[in-house]
């Protein structure tokens, strides 16, 4: 759905995105995870077609999105900072919405009504509470029923109950009408019950991206007493990403799957071996080596 490739932007000599690929494929949700000033908003401003890059390439849907009206129809986006016309209502903007995307479905914006009980859809956007317009601008974008939903930082602002909410109705639209989802947010933690793409940006540039499904069963955390209270000399194509030990208990990291591992480990006769899932943060410390200092920001 989504092809960056090789953008560049600059503002004043200074390099927000440099050089930055990504792909986001149709009917994911995708987490773009990254640090204060990493180039979030600005690579979702170009794929939403606000900026323009100084170079590369930014696709949706296979076409060239900046001042292109097709495509910006197929996208519905939350910014971080929101957009309504002054004096606007949630009402006054769905009649706007209903006349820009084609398939806006004002039968679900009634229906909707209830779920976001607590906005007054009858005064403007602006007067409302920081929280109430995110609730607001979620209502508006399910109503629009776009190919691709751009979400940056979506849920700062709305209330455990809410947030678990919002993300149900995005899952259920996923799961029925393959839309697309790329969310932006500080933190991993946030993203990991939902997204099923994960993209780390550090300094203008995605230094990872990984579907989940691979990243999982790739890799796997050992803890294992071997009758000897040292750790054997191990193969050396075992791909051992960590150790650490704790009295006799040692934690290997090991690339591979939980089974693989297991099997080549048994040969050692452990007196005790299981075979345990990381986290997703620490999947993303171990796969770049936990040198990246960006990355332990976002993860830790
Ligand atoms: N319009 C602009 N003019 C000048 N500099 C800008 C502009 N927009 C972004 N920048 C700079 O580009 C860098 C990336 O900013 P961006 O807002 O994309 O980061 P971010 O990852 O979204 O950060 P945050 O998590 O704090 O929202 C920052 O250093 C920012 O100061």
């Amino acid at each position: 759905m989504i092809s960056v490739q090789n953008v560049v932007k600059t503002f004043d000599r200074f390099r927000a995105l440099n050089g930055l690929n990504m792909e986001v494929p149709d009917g994911a949700i995708y987490g773009l995870v990254g640090p204060n000033g990493a180039g979030k908003s600005t690579i979702l401003r170009h794929i939403t077609g606000i900026y323009r890059q100084d170079s590369g390439q930014v696709l949706v849907a296979g076409e060239p999105v900046y001042e292109n009206p097709a495509v910006k129809a197929r996208i519905a986006s939350i910014p971080d900072e929101l957009y309504t016309f002054l004096s606007a209502s949630t009402r006054d903007m769905m009649r706007f919405f209903r006349g820009f995307y084609p398939r806006f479905d004002e039968a679900r914006y009634q229906a909707l009504k209830e779920v976001f009980s607590s906005v007054q859809e009858n005064i403007p956007v602006r007067r409302l509470s920081k929280g109430m317009q995110k609730q607001a601008a979620f209502w508006l974008s399910l109503c629009c029923r776009p190919d691709l939903l751009v979400l940056d930082e979506p849920v700062d602002g709305l209330d455990p109950v809410m947030r678990r909410q919002v993300w149900s109705l995005l899952m259920g639209d996923v799961a029925e009408y393959g839309t697309t989802v790329l969310v932006s947010s500080h933190n991993l933690r946030e993203l990991e019950d939902v997204c099923d793409h994960v993209g780390i940006l550090s300094q203008g540039k995605v230094l990872l991206e990984r579907a989940l499904a691979d990243l999982q069963d790739n890799i796997v955390k050992m803890q294992i007493v071997f009758q000897e209270r040292e750790l054997p000399q191990l193969p050396e194509d075992l791909a051992v990403l960590h150790v650490s030990q704790v009295g006799r208990i040692h934690t290997l990291i090991v690339r591979g799957s939980a089974d693989e591992v297991t099997n080549r480990l048994a040969i050692y006769a452990p007196i005790l071996m299981e075979a345990l899932p990381l986290t997703l943060e620490e999947i993303f410390i171990y796969e770049l080596g936990g040198e990246d200092y960006a990355v332990r920001d976002i993860v830790l």
